[in-house]
């Protein structure tokens, strides 16, 4: 087996090019059977089998600097570069990690996991390469879905500007997760279709070049004509209008025309693109078929496809997704506004039931934040769905264009909290504290699913701006769901357990947390209150006056960022009010990031366990810290 014999990229360039393609199955069979016992993103992995090949072959990696935008399409290249036998521990705690990671390796160059940062990264290394005097090449690998993030085409303007030597790789399978979206999927599409172009390009680039260079005034013209008739021939004229030499489209699994677009590509100065064009989930029958059901899975059986999916209540996206077309039944404004997130938010079914009232508008995070204020601007009810972490990209258009203008945009916020095997570029911990201080914005965060059912009826209900729902990337909690929606009053809290010994303000899936930390404080003879700070704001002010007068040991728990969290707003309120002689204490996420894993060993990582809180509280209450074991049995 050739995959054997691969240990590193300097062993791939002593096979021969015609021994790739082989090697190219072997890899493919690799993955397939890997990823069924660990799962993965398999479906982008297996479309760029023979372009990571080439390219790791033809370059050197890492003085050339092989950059994957996203990077959830880089097991190929991990496995060409020395991880091979790592792959039994994809994307588990302390294992291989599932995007690229520069503490793996020195052929990790640059890190991501969100969206359209390769060609910004690959000008920056462009840019002091050339400063320092160096000559090695830079390659960024971008798909067709990532080049839709404005990002991309903000680089791509400052590299038709610099024109320094760079390669940009398209790999082009006409989809994002889902079908790719808009214009220049469009005009890919045109490219990729019309398969004379490359014939048709090439003889009329010799047509042109028989045309008598022609003196005096009618050169324009002549100039003029050849620009506009080139324009209808030749493919990627837009890339060349904005500076880049476009070459292609190249099949992507064909190693000699890869090889040689490569050699080609080798030889033009200045920003290059090459254009490649792949099958995502090329190689196995079901993620070719179904390739947004494979983009990213769970373990499945090789031969059924049948995904191996854990069992239990429904997910809170599930729960978002039913109340969101109950809602819209009842108001046809309501209208769903995703970035290339249909499928991971909930919105398929809503899609099909209200065609044109779900907006996908690519990876375009901000775009979605800016259009969903007009939306409201305009009297609809836009929803924008959107992970906690992708709504990082859009920070200032929910200041500047919705929370300034209190427009009455609702947020739901996915994955909020720790998400798993995606890890530490995913977890949804920050925007509780990249939120709360904006003005007129309303955050809450239902403990069930129950309550998050009637937060979408509040949400929908509420004119007075914008208001924000985030949950987690877990089950529900099982609960009975009332058959209707009910609105909660804005900023109210609710307490869930009496008790005198101390007080544990939290939310969301910590709530479970809680409950189980008190029991476990019952045998020290410990009685603990548990209260559901359901908004994050506006907090209930009456019942915090309350909790210190009633009782002086405050924990506040939350899945979250402890700087800017929950816990933070808990103690502002009491420090600007004067309120002292209380011992309070901040459970939550410290100031590091953490990698991936499971759910369950993320929070054991920062002690967000009943054991952990329940001494806390012991602590706080005696003055003494205490292990409190769970019992055995
Ligand atoms: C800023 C941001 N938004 C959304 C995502 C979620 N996401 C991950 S991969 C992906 C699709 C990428 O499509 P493409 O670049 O074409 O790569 P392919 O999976 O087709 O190889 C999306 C939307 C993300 N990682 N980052
Ligand atoms: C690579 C990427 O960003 C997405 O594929 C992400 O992994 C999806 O996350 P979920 O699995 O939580 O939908
Ligand atoms: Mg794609």
């Amino acid at each position: 087996m050739l995959i054997e014999k691969i240990n590193d990229p300097k062993d791939l360039k002593q096979l021969h090019l015609e021994q790739l393609p082989q090697l190219a199955e072997e890899i493919r069979t690799f993955l397939i059977e890997k990823l069924s016992m660990t799962g993965g993103h398999l479906a982008p992995n297996l479309g760029v089998v023979e372009l990571t090949l080439i390219l790791h072959y033809l370059y050197d990696s890492p003085n050339d600097k092989i950059i994957f935008d996203v990077g959830h399409q880089s097991y190929v290249h991990k496995i060409l570069t020395g991880r091979m036998d790592r792959f039994d521990t994809l994307r588990t705690f302390k294992g291989l990690c599932g995007f690229v990671k520069r503490s793996e390796s020195e052929h990790d160059v640059w890190e991501a996991g969100h969206s359209s940062t390769s060609l910004s990264a690959a000008m920056g290394m462009a840019l002091a390469r050339d400063f320092k005097g160096e000559n090695n090449k830079v390659i960024a690998v971008i798909g067709d879905g990532a080049l839709t993030g404005g990002m991309a085409l903000e680089a791509l303007n400052h590299m038709g500007h610099e024109k320094r030597d760079l390669i940009v790789v398209l790999n082009d399978n006409e989809m994002s997760i889902a079908p790719n979206v808009g214009a220049l999927h469009n005009y890919l599409g045109k490219i990729r279709s019309d398969k004379h172009y490359q014939k048709a390009k090439d003889e009329f680039q010799q047509f042109l070049n028989k045309i008598p260079a022609i003196g005096g005034k009618l050169a324009k013209t002549a100039e003029r004509l050849k620009d506009s008739l080139k324009y209808m021939v030749v493919s990627g004229m837009l890339f060349e209008e904005l500076g880049l030499t476009y070459l292609g489209p190249v099949d992507g699994h064909d190693i000699e025309k890869l090889e040689g677009i490569f050699q080609q590509a080798n030889n033009v100065s200045g920003p290059v693109l090459v254009h490649v064009l792949t099958t995502k989930g090329k190689g196995y029958q079901p993620a070719e078929a179904d390739s947004h059901k494979w983009h990213g899975i769970t373990p499945y059986k090789i031969e059924s496809g049948q995904l191996l999916k854990a069992v239990g209540p429904p997910m809170y996206t599930e729960i978002f997704s039913q109340a969101l077309i109950e809602l819209a039944e009842q108001d046809e404004r309501i209208v769903a506004v995703t970035p290339a997130m249909p499928g991971g938010s909930g919105l398929v079914k809503f899609g099909q039931l209200f065609p044109g009232r779900m907006i996908d508008v690519g990876i375009a995070e901000q775009h979605a934040a800016t259009m969903s204020a007009a939306l409201a601007m305009e009297g609809l009810k836009p929803v924008f769905a959107v992970y906690s972490t992708f709504l990082q990209r859009a920070y200032d258009q929910v200041v500047h264009d919705i929370c300034r203008q209190n427009l009455n945009v609702i947020f739901a916020i996915d994955r909020a909290g720790f998400v798993g095997a995606d890890g530490e570029t995913h977890h949804g911990v920050y925007d509780i504290a990249f939120l709360r201080h904006v003005p007129n914005l309303v955050l809450m965060m239902p403990k069930d699913e129950n309550e998050l059912r009637n937060m979408m009826k509040t949400a929908v209900d509420y004119n007075e701006g914008p208001i924000a729902v985030r949950y987690p990337r877990v089950n529900g909690r099982g609960v009975e769901l009332d058959p209707q929606m009910s609105t909660i009053p804005i900023g109210s809290w609710e307490k869930l357990r009496e008790g005198e010994s101390a007080v544990i303000i939290t939310q969301g899936p910590m709530i479970q947390v809680a409950e189980e930390a008190a029991d476990l404080l019952k045998r020290d003879g410990l009685s603990v209150q548990i209260v559901n700070a359901r908004f994050i704001k506006p907090m209930d002010e009456e019942m915090l006056l309350k909790l210190a007068a009633e009782n002086p040991h405050i924990i506040v728990l939350e899945e979250g960022s402890i700087m800017g969290g929950l816990g933070s707003a808990v103690l502002e309120f009491y420090a600007q009010r004067g309120i002292d002689g209380l011992s309070i204490r901040l459970i939550g996420i410290p100031d590091i990031f953490v990698e991936h894993g499971s759910i369950k060993e993320q929070r054991q990582e920062i002690g967000l366990t009943p054991e952990h809180v329940a001494s806390q509280v012991f602590s706080l209450v005696s003055g003494r810290l205490q292990n409190v074991k769970r019992q055995r049995g």
